[in-house]
C-alpha cells in the first residue's frame, strides 16, 4: 500500500529536490515535461510502476528500452538520473527510481500549467524488465477505440480513465512515422490541418521529423487537445478514435469546454495509473543507479 508520507522522515528533502531539477530541465526544454510523463505511462503499463523502463540493456539482457514503443522514442532518462544523483547524496539507498519517476511526472505536468496532486509513495524497483510486455501492453497509434478501452481495462483502468489520460497528448512531440498514414489517407481529419502536417511530413520524407501533437499549445498542459479532437485535428488515428461517433464523444466535448473538469479528472487518473501493481514491502529493491539492478 502506497502512502503520501512514505519518505517524510527518511528523505525529507525529496520533493524539493525533484521539483528543483524538473524546474531547471523544463526551463531548458519544455518538452521534457512531456517526455517524462510518457516514460511514466510506459513504465506503469508494463508489470506496474516499477522503473523497469529505466534499465539499460546488457550484453545478456534486452529490456523495455529496446521495445518497439520505446526504442528511438522514449527520452528523459538523463533527467531522472540527475534527480537520482541528488537524492542519493541527500538520503542514500532510500528512495526508489519508481517513486522518483512518479514525482518528476507530477512536477512536469504542473510546471507546464497542469494540475498538481499528492503522489502516493513507497514503490520499489524491479530487478528485471520486460521486452515482451512492453511490446504487447502499450497501445499503438493505429489502435481503434475498442482496442484502447480493452488495453486500459487490462490495467484496471476505465474508459473514462483512458480518455482523460489521453489528454497527456496536449503536450509533446511525435515522429512522422506515427501519423503519416492518417494525414494522407484518412477522411475524419480537418483538411487544412492535414495539409499543414503534410508539409512537415511529406510522403517520402524522414520518419523521424517531429511535429507537435497538440496543434494549439504543445507546451501548455491545458484542455486544447480535446478542442483539437472536436475539430478533427487529432494527430494520431488513435486520438481521433476518441471523437469519431463513439462512446467517448460526449466526454470529449465536456473536456473541450471545461478545463477544470479535465484538470481534476486527470489528476485522479494519474494516481490510479501510479497505483498499477507497485512492488512494495520486501519485493524488488531500492536501485542505487536507475540504469541497472544492484
Ligand atoms: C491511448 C493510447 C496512446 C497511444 C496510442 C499513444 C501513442 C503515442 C505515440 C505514437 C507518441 C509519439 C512517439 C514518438 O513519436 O516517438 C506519443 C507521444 C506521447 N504520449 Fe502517448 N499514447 C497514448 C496514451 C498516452 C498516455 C496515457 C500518456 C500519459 C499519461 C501519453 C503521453 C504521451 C506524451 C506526453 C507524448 C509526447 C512525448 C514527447 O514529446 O517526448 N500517451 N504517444
Amino acid at each position: 500500500q502506497l502512502t503520501n508520507k512514505f519518505y517524510q522522515k527518511t528523505c525529507p528533502k525529496l520533493e524539493t529536490i525533484v521539483r528543483s531539477v524538473m524546474t531547471q530541465a523544463i526551463a531548458k526544454e519544455a518538452r521534457m515535461g512531456a517526455s517524462i510523463l510518457r516514460l511514466f505511462f510506459h513504465d506503469c503499463f508494463v508489470n506496474g510502476c516499477d522503473a523497469g523502463i529505466l534499465l539499460d540493456d546488457t550484453p545478456t539482457f534486452t529490456g523495455e528500452k529496446s521495445a518497439g514503443p520505446n526504442a528511438n522514442s522514449a527520452r528523459g532518462f538523463e533527467v531522472i538520473d540527475a534527480i537520482k544523483a541528488q537524492v542519493e547524496a541527500s538520503c542514500n539507498a532510500t528512495v526508489s527510481c519508481a517513486d522518483i519517476l512518479a514525482l518528476a511526472t507530477r512536477d512536469g505536468v504542473n510546471l507546464l500549467g497542469g494540475p498538481t496532486w499528492n503522489v502516493p509513495l513507497g514503490r520499489r524497483d524491479a530487478r528485471t524488465a520486460s521486452l515482451s510486455g512492453a511490446n504487447s501492453n502499450l497501445p499503438g497509434p493505429g489502435s481503434s477505440l475498442s482496442t484502447l478501452i480493452s488495453m486500459f481495462s487490462t490495467q484496471g483502468l476505465t474508459a473514462r480513465d483512458m480518455t482523460v489520460l489521453s489528454g497527456a497528448h496536449t503536450i509533446g512531440q511525435a515522429r512522422c512515422q506515427f501519423f503519416r498514414n492518417r494525414i494522407f489517407n484518412e477522411n475524419n481529419i480537418n483538411a487544412s490541418f492535414a495539409g499543414l502536417r503534410q508539409q512537415t511530413c511529406p510522403q517520402s520524407g524522414s520518419d523521424n521529423t517531429l511535429a507537435p501533437i497538440d496543434v494549439r499549445s504543445p507546451n501548455s498542459f491545458d484542455n486544447a487537445y480535446y478542442v483539437d479532437l472536436v475539430n478533427k485535428q487529432g494527430l494520431f488515428h488513435s486520438d481521433q478514435e476518441l471523437f469519431n461517433g463513439g462512446s467517448q464523444d460526449n466526454l470529449i466535448t465536456q473536456y473541450s469546454t471545461n478545463a477544470a473538469l479535465f484538470a481534476s479528472d486527470f489528476a485522479k487518473a494519474m494516481v490510479k495509473l501510479g497505483n498499477i501493481k507497485p512492488l512494495t514491502g520486501k519485493n524488488g529493491e531500492i536501485r542505487l543507479n536507475c540504469k541497472k539492478v544492484n
